[in-house]
Parts: structure tokens; sequence; C-alpha cells
């Protein structure tokens, strides 16, 4: 048996007790599921008479004496508290020391908390796991809260066992590296949707803007000029306008940073430059913005569904047939606008239903279970179908309204007119990159291949994602 062998089995022969420091909120959590799944529990606290609140079947002792019951010992007390831990020293060496806390802001101290740790005790194994489980959802067994416990420390052998408690609470132990990433482990529970901040930005920017516009063009506009009192339409007719135009621009948003990268890499010849950071950054909050823009676009879904309950349309149907009936006339049958109803109303319905496909695959459970292929050819061209059909359906609607611009200025065009102007650029772009000899060429500079005159150029770092168009 060689010594990394003996160490390991000495490590397991002492996994029936756990130790826990610190007998707060975090401390009790862990020591009741660690007790469920049958593991013995010591306390190292300050006050061990005090024990009124710990889990039945946990002992409470102070902390030197604790420590020396077991080889893991959770430190569940705030890094302001360590201190005493270098008194303690002696009694820690060879230990596993898992380091669970975390601090109030990002970047509160040059070391991480666990490195500072391994200082104080330089004897002991310090891991760096737990603090990205909450003690509440360890109350609750975890079963509607994050399960995954990220762990990093220097020693294998102690990373292993604190990966097997994690397994052993039916938590899912994700190995993240040494104990240098320790402060990027600290960082993950002070995060506030980071992936989320520039969608809601860019949703709330063109909602905002959208809604101003059709605003003064609808209301205003039509107080100021024709004297018309418009303002009730701000409730459904207007968020009924503003929703679709930002949902459809937000879907062009999704697709338009992977064909700048792609134009980018066209003009580099060569993938071996590394895009802006802004770009990176666009890209990365792709599936974010792709979702806002679903839900912008079931928003309109229910709004449009109650058009024929609202009081304004039953008043303006009524009228009408009231005036038909007076002047004695019928309301004629034309071909034409019956097409480019049900034209608008089916490509709308058809780029929703694979709008929605989108959204589907995006969710971990579903893509995990698609291959690369099969997930670049729903993201990408039932994407572009989907980008296709919602366009189609926003100008078959509209149209007439682009054409008729006499109730209004050149410069007030129709709202609908200029949601459609990126969506637009984004086809046509995607168009071009899709033909043939585009196609080829970007493919080659995806496998590695590098446009001879440019060939060297800037091979210093890749690409930090693949693409998807
Ligand atoms: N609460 C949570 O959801 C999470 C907490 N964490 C981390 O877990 C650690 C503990 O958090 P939490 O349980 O909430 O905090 P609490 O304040 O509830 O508990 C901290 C414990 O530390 C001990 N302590 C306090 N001061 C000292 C001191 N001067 N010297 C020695 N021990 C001291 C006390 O135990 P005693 O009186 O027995 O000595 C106290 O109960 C923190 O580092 C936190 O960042 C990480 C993830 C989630
Ligand atoms: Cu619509």
């Amino acid at each position: 048996m060689n010594s990394e062998t003996m160490a390991m089995t000495a490590l397991n022969s002492k996994l029936d007790t756990v130790c826990i420091f610190g007998t707060g909120d975090f401390g009790r959590s862990l020591g009741l599921r660690l007790l469920e799944a049958g593991y013995d529990v010591v306390y190292g606290s300050r006050n061990p008479k005090n024990s009124a609140l710990l889990p039945k079947g946990a002992k409470v002792m102070p902390h030197e004496e604790a420590s020396r019951s077991a080889r893991v010992i959770f430190v569940a007390i705030h890094r302001e508290n360590y201190d005493f831990l270098a008194s303690l020293s002696p009694a820690l060496g060879g230990k596993v020391l898992v380091d669970i806390s975390n601090n109030l802001n990002k970047h509160q101290y040059t070391k991480s908390n666990a490195e500072y740790l391994s200082m104080l005790v330089p004897g002991a194994l310090v891991v760096k796991a737990f603090n990205t489980i909450s003690a509440w959802s360890l109350q609750s067994g975890g079963l509607d809260a994050n399960r995954q416990v990220l762990i990093c420390g220097n020693h294998v052998d102690a990373k292993q066992v604190v990966v097997d408690i994690a397994h052993s609470l039916c938590l899912n132990a994700v190995d993240r590296g040494s104990l240098r990433v320790a402060s990027e482990l600290e960082d993950l529970p002070l995060q506030l949707f980071p992936l989320w901040r520039l969608p809601l930005r860019i949703s709330a920017g063109l909602l905002g803007a959208f809604f101003l516009y059709v605003l003064i063009r609808d209301v205003v506009y039509a107080r100021v000029v024709d004297n018309k009192d418009n303002s009730f339409r701000i409730m459904v007719s207007l968020a009924n306008k503003v929703f679709p135009m930002v949902a459809l621009v937000m879907l062009a948003l999704c697709y338009l940073p992977g064909i700048i990268a792609a134009f980018l890499q066209l003009n580099n010849g060569t993938k071996y430059r590394r895009f802006p950071d802004w770009l990176d950054h666009w890209m990365l909050c792709r599936k974010q913005l792709g979702l806002l823009a679903l839900a912008f676009a079931f928003l309109h879904v229910m709004y449009t569904l109650v058009i024929p309950i609202r009081y304004f349309v039953f008043y303006k149907r009524a009228n009408m047939y009231i005036s038909l009936v007076k002047e004695n006339k019928t309301y004629e049958f034309e071909e034409k606008w019956a097409w480019r109803s049900d034209a608008y109303l089916s490509m709308g319905m058809l780029g929703f239903a694979l709008f929605v496909l989108l959204g589907l695959t995006s969710l971990p459970s579903v893509s995990n279970s698609l291959n690369w292929r099969e997930f670049r050819f729903i993201q990408s061209k039932l994407g572009y179908l989907s980008l296709l059909l919602c366009t189609a359906h926003v100008f078959l609607y509209g149209w007439d309204k682009f054409l008729h611009m006499s109730a209004y200025k050149w410069w007030m065009p129709s709202s609908y007119m200029l949601s459609l102007v990126v969506p637009c650029i984004v086809l046509v772009l995607k168009t071009v990159l899709i033909m043939p000899c585009v196609d080829r060429t970007i493919t080659r500079i995806r496998q590695g291949w590098e446009r001879p005159f440019k060939a060297g150029m800037g091979k210093d770092s890749k690409n930090s994602q693949p693409l998807i168009l």
C-alpha cells in the first residue's frame, strides 16, 4: 500500500464523524443534513454549553477538543473571526478544513478567504466548498434551490472527501480546480443575474423608446393636430403595438452579434483573433435576450386575444353595422383583405411557434438531449426562419400604413416601419452569410484555415466561445 492510499484509507476510516466550527445558521443546517445522512456531528463552539438550538444527536465541545474527533472540519464562521484558528494550528495539522465563507462585497480582500485560512493554518488541507449553497436550501433538502456544490483546493484527496460528503447529502459536486479559483467562487453568491443585466437594459430602452414614439405619434399628435382624444388607447392598443415591436427587435438582436462576429472573422481571415469585449459579452447573453423577447411575444399574443372583448372594438363594430343598415349598404367581401389578414395571422402564428421552440431548446434539460448539430440547426436555421416569419407578420400587418403616409409627416413614419429596420438588416446580412461561397469560406476559417496574407495575425488568443450564427 503506497503512502497516498494509506492517507486515503485514514481519511475514509474517520469519515463517520464530521466537525463543524460555529453553531450559526449554516452550521446548524449543515449539521442537520449530515446527521440525516448518517454522519456523527461534533460542533466546535466558543460556548459549548449553549446547545439548545442545535440538531438532536450532535455534540458540542470547545474548538480544540472537537477538532480532535474528526478529520474533516467545516469552518462555518465569518472570515473576520478566523484569527483564533491560528492558535489551533497544531491541532488542525493534516485535517481537511472546509472553508464555506462568503464576503459582503466583491474584491473585499486581496486574498480569498480560503487562501487566508490556509495561510493561518499552514498544516491543514484547505478546501473551498459549499459557499454557493445557502443555509436555507440545505435545510429544505436542496429540492427547490441550487444543488451544485462548487469545490476547489490544492489537495486531490481532501477534495475527494468533500465530494463524497456532498454526494451523500444528495448534492452535485463540481471540481473547479485549485485554491486559486477560490476568490471566483466567493464572488459567485454576490452576483445578481449578471447575464440578464444587458438584456434587461436593452428591453427597457426599447420599451421606453417605442412607447414614447407611439404615444407622441398616436396620442399627442392626434390631440394637437386633429383635436382628437385617443388617450384611452394607451392601455391596450399602444401596449399591443410596443410589445411585438420590442419582441421582434430583440429577436433580431440575438442574431446580430453572431453575424457581426462572422463578418469580423471574414475580414480578419482567421478565427485566431479575439473579438472585442463588447461583442463577447453580447454573445454571452443571447439566450437571455431571446427569452425576454419571447416574453414580449407572449404578452403580444395575450393582448391580441382580448381584442374582441374590448369596449372600443365592440363600439366601433356596432357603429359600423348600424351605419350600414341606415345607409342600406352591404359589407363587401374583399379578397385582398381576406388574403392579407390570413397571411399575417398565419405568419405570426408560425413565427411564434418556432420562437417557442427556440425558447424550449435553450432550457438546459432540453439542450442536453440534443447534439451540437441539432442544437445549431434549431437555434440557427429555425431561428432564422422564425425571424423571417415574424418580420413578414409585422410587415403584412402594417404595410398599408407604410404606404399611407398622408396622415403623418415624413419625419413621423409608422412605428411598425421603424421596428423593421434592425430585423431587415439582420435578415439581409444573414442571407449574405448563407450564400454558398461565403458559407464555404466561413466554414474553412472555423476549421482553422487562415487567409494566406493574413496568416499568423493575432494568433495570440482564440475566440472565447464557439459561434452559433
Ligand atoms: N447562512 C448562509 O446561508 C450561508 C453562510 N455561509 C458562510 O458560512 C459562515 C457562517 O455563516 P452563518 O452561519 O450564516 O453565520 P452566523 O453569524 O449565523 O454564525 C457564525 C458562527 O460563528 C461563530 N463565531 C462568531 N464569532 C466568532 C468569533 N469571534 N470566534 C469564533 N467563532 C465565532 C459563532 O458560533 P459559536 O457561538 O458557536 O462559536 C456563530 O454562530 C460565514 O462565513 C458565511 O459567509 C456560506 C453560504 C451560505
Ligand atoms: Cu402580431
